[in-house]
């Protein structure tokens, strides 16, 4: 979903200097440039009315941001100054109103199944305002509102948010603290509270507020410098968990791209690239249904390279190989320790967590306010298959639409999967204990054997084929046995590229299980750096 549009700045205040109309014209630039936008559905935007606005905006503040284009120059300066970080613009409003109605527009798309998912590029971002003020360049909450939006319209009872821009999007945190209806989960640059917005209630043990408890879920970067393993880690060990758990109709996300590296907000150095792999770990969950809706990103490099590998992502395209994953950080795991800890009463895929003991790791964060100017390669180049899905099968099988039959196999490298019998216990074993491992042994080739006794229903089944197509640029090759003739068909699917059905709401894993899951863990996570979850808090 592309909507431009652009408003030139004649205020001249800070925000004015990064939050700046390239931002949308270079994404949009390096979509076409790249052939993506060509393979995209472009929805029109509309202009989001005062009743959407007032899903999750107080009448007073729209009433009083209604009036911003007719004020003169004098009194749009005095009305920035009653909010932090705001430049108000006479035309800001009406763009305002085109990103919140660009994102609904996006559910619409989405929700009646238009298309399967989508990315809104707009400005101004949202994640930052609240219900009766402007933040943080942010005037309408826009993913706040879509999530009111689908809950309303759609009847969707369970709404995950994922806000992966570098800042906490308090406003959302807001929105939906006292609701269990939105987890709203948000890692941020945090510096001990240093890093604006310096709020308190960003650390980690805001757990969200009576009926609300447990979710929200805040992950603060008390350093910067975060790689990709420090993403992938938090993903791995506390967001899928979670997620798979919790169990959404749909998933938003504020995709911020100044969690990248070269942003001068961030800091960190997570590549382009990485934004591949944590769209795809996002699109097995409410049955592929994900809208991605821009917030920040300032380095018009990195934010152009992130949106690409995002929408690509989106396109069913295999991920790139995962690069320089070379283990999270001492201040990263330690993160990750409290926020699991402070989580682990209300999520059962976490109730083990307190029993951690210590690691040793290496403390790669830096500190804030490097000034020389980071560097870093394109990203590859990510192959389109034109055959997506060959399937060797015996006489008899039906080949699965879409696919392409083919008689011969070669000798493989296999990456074996222990089997666990109960779904959440494997589930538990996948996306904390398979995945990372995965992930950092980086294969040229995943062999998935569907042995005969495995006793996996075909979605768990699916749902494991789909994780699995991050790794290898998504080269996957499935045995099964010829007792299962009636797993082709959802195989196929999911290799095609097709989301796994739901799971439904994971109960807690056996005991049992977690007991066995995590033993194997805790053996196998000094030679694997991204099996852990907890800092060595003495140096
Ligand atoms: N010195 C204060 C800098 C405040 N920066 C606000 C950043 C808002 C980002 C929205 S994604
Ligand atoms: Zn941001």
């Amino acid at each position: 979903m592309i909507q431009i549009q652009a408003f030139e700045m004649f205020l001249s205040s800070p925000a004015c200097k990064i939050e700046v109309p390239e931002r949308l014209t270079v994404s949009h630039e390096a979509l076409v440039q790249s052939g993506l936008a060509d393979r995209c559905v472009s929805i029109p935007v509309r202009e989001a009315t005062d009743a959407d606005i007032l899903l999750v905006h107080s009448e007073e503040y729209l009433e009083a941001v209604k009036k911003t284009p007719y004020m003169t120059l004098e009194d749009l300066k005095e009305f920035t100054l009653q909010y932090g970080d705001v430049y108000f613009h006479p035309n800001i409003y009406h763009c305002a109103k085109l990103a919140a109605g660009a994102a609904l527009q996006l559910v619409d798309s989405v929700m009646t199944g238009k298309v399967r998912n989508g990315m809104a590029l707009v400005r101004p971002p949202g994640h930052h305002s609240m219900r009766s003020a402007a933040s943080g360049f942010c005037v309408f909450n826009n993913v706040a509102i879509a999530a009111r939006y689908a809950k309303q319209k759609y009847g969707v009872k369970r709404v995950l948010i994922v806000d992966w821009d570098i800042h906490h999007g308090q406003g959302v945190q807001y929105s939906f603290e006292d609701d269990p209806s939105v987890l709203y989960f948000s890692w941020h640059r945090y510096e001990h509270q240093k890093f604006w917005p310096q709020l308190r209630e960003s650390d980690f043990d805001s757990v969200g507020k009576n009926k609300g408890v447990g979710f929200n879920i805040n992950v603060p970067w008390n350093k910067v410098g975060m790689q990709n393993s420090d993403y992938l880690s938090i993903f791995c060990h506390l967001l899928l968990p979670v997620a798979y758990e919790f169990n959404p109709d749909l998933v938003l996300v504020c995709a911020g791209f100044d969690s990248a590296i070269g942003d001068p907000e961030g800091e960190m150095c997570a590549t382009p690239d990485i934004f591949a792999h944590l769209t795809h770990l996002l699109m097995n969950l409410a049955g592929g249904k994900l809208c991605a809706v821009l917030e920040g990103g300032y380095n018009l490099t990195s934010l152009a390279q992130s949106v690409c590998q995002t929408v690509q992502t989106l396109l069913g395209d295999p991920a790139p190989p995962p690069a320089n994953l070379d283990g999270p950080c001492k201040s990263a795991l330690d993160s990750l320790h409290c926020v699991r800890s402070a989580h682990r009463q209300y999520w059962s895929c976490l109730k083990h967590a307190e029993e951690e003991e210590e690691e040793k790791t290496l403390d790669k964060g830096e500190e804030g306010n490097s000034i020389e100017e980071k560097v870093w390669p394109e990203p590859p180049k990510r192959v389109t298959p034109t055959i997506r899905t060959a399937v060797v099968l015996p006489d008899g099988v039906t080949c699965p639409d879409g696919c392409k039959r083919f008689s011969s196999s070669e000798d493989l490298d296999p990456l074996i999967i222990s089997k666990l019998n109960d779904v959440s216990g494997f589930m538990h074993a996948v996306l904390g204990l398979l995945l990372p491992l995965a992930y950092e042994y980086d294969p040229t080739l995943v062999l998935l054997v569907r042995m005969s006794d495995a006793g996996l229903c075909e979605i768990v089944w699916q749902q494991l084929t789909g994780l699995l197509q991050g790794l290898a640029q998504g080269h996957m090759l499935v045995l099964m046995q010829d007792g299962e003739k009636e797993c082709v068909g959802p195989t196929a699917s999911s290799l095609l590229g097709y989301p796994a059905p739901s799971l439904g709401q994971l109960p807690a894993p056996l005991p049992e299980d977690v007991a066995s899951i995590e033993s194997l863990r805790h053996r196998l996570k000094a030679d694997w750096k991204l099996l852990q979850t907890t800092g060595d808090f003495t140096t």
